[in-house]
């Protein structure tokens, strides 16, 4: 069974100490209460997970654990169809005992884009609001920060998550919770929050940027990456049914308006620093992920549109401080 014993342990020993009062009730309540069928099946993949202490470990330039020399044809093609057993995997890649898990989506890629604008991780404590398998966690642990707590409601990715940090190294400092945002205490501790694909999927996007701004110090880093749509501050695409096949999209903001939102909440110093429009090359089906993918969702005479004649996805990222 997933345990949360060493995050609390961790955070006893750090600024967070004070979720200790109210997060092991609301994980407690997740283990008792948690009804997803295929948990059981996905914790027998985790229990099997018993394999060396990896030769090399990269999260500076890449997710990489072990560097492929370590396990012979056998034990390989049997680790290999371990983690296909948590299909589909999403967000990625990951390179573990030279098995290539090709993920759906480049996650490397927006990391690419995201990096160059945000403040030096080095020795921050990061949250990863939304943090999907973890892929983007590791890579703020690349890059110096001292401890990386994600969320997310996902069951198969707190699964996907621990598969990857048994295989690398369990002490590492890097934590998945399987919570939403809207249940962590507020706590102004973290010195950068990362929000990066959730804000469309939130039925209250300012209660979700007030969210963020609770959980960062004053001086603190947000770091906001979403859907955006053409427009001045008064343009917001709300989806009448779905969008891009998704039925959990609820606000699509310009830039413009977006910025005006997190003004109005108290952001300070607030920049949009990336745009780009979603390429069939950065989220498409691989044989880690065999189901629809992006050029199913766009329409397929004019792929600036998507099924439903919505605008195909643009993806803007803010900066902004507390
Ligand atoms: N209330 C919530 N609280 C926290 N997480 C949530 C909530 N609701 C949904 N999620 C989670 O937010 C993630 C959004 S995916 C971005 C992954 C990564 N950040 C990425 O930038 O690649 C983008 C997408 O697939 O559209 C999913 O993993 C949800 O489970």
């Amino acid at each position: 069974m997933i345990s949360f014993t060493r995050f609390y342990k961790d955070i006893a020993e750090n600024q967070l100490q004070g979720w200790l009062e109210h997060l092991p009730s609301k994980l407690a309540a997740w283990q008792r209460e948690h009804k997803h069928g295929a948990l059981p099946k996905w914790e027998k993949v985790l229990a099997k997970l018993n394999y060396p202490t990896p030769d090399k470990l990269d999260f500076k330039s890449s997710v990489t654990v072990g560097s492929g020399e370590q396990l012979a044809d056998g034990p390989k093609e049997k680790l290999e169809n371990l983690l296909q057993l948590l299909h589909p995997w999403r967000k990625g890649p990951f390179y573990v005992h030279g098995i290539h898990i090709d993920t759906e989506w480049r996650s490397d890629w927006k990391w690419d884009r995201v990096l160059p604008h945000i403040s030096s991780l080095e020795n921050r404590t990061v949250l990863d609001v939304g943090c999907g398998s973890g892929y983007h966690m590791w890579r703020m642990y690349g890059e110096g920060a001292k401890f990386v707590v994600g969320v997310d409601p996902s069951s198969l990715f707190l699964c996907q998550f621990e598969a990857i940090k048994r295989l690398a190294g369990e002490d590492l400092p890097v934590h998945l919770l399987p919570l939403g945002i809207e249940e962590l205490p507020p706590y102004d501790a973290f010195d950068t929050v990362f929000s990066m694909g959730v804000l469309y999927h939130r039925k209250s996007p300012i209660d979700h940027l007030l969210q963020l701004h609770d959980q960062l110090r004053d001086g603190g880093e947000l770091v906001l990456e979403t859907l955006v749509v053409e427009g001045d501050e008064n343009t917001v695409l709300v989806p009448n049914d779905r969008y891009g096949k998704m039925n959990n999209v609820w606000f699509i903001p310009s830039v413009a308006a977006l910025e005006l939102w997190l003004k109005k909440c108290e952001f300070k110093d607030v920049r949009c620093v990336n745009l780009d429009v979603t390429s069939l090359d950065e989220q498409r089906a691989t044989n880690w992920m065999r189901n629809e993918s992006l050029v199913d969702f766009l329409d397929t005479d004019n792929p600036q549109l998507t099924v439903e004649g919505h605008p195909a996805p643009r993806r803007a990222t803010f900066i902004a401080v507390k």
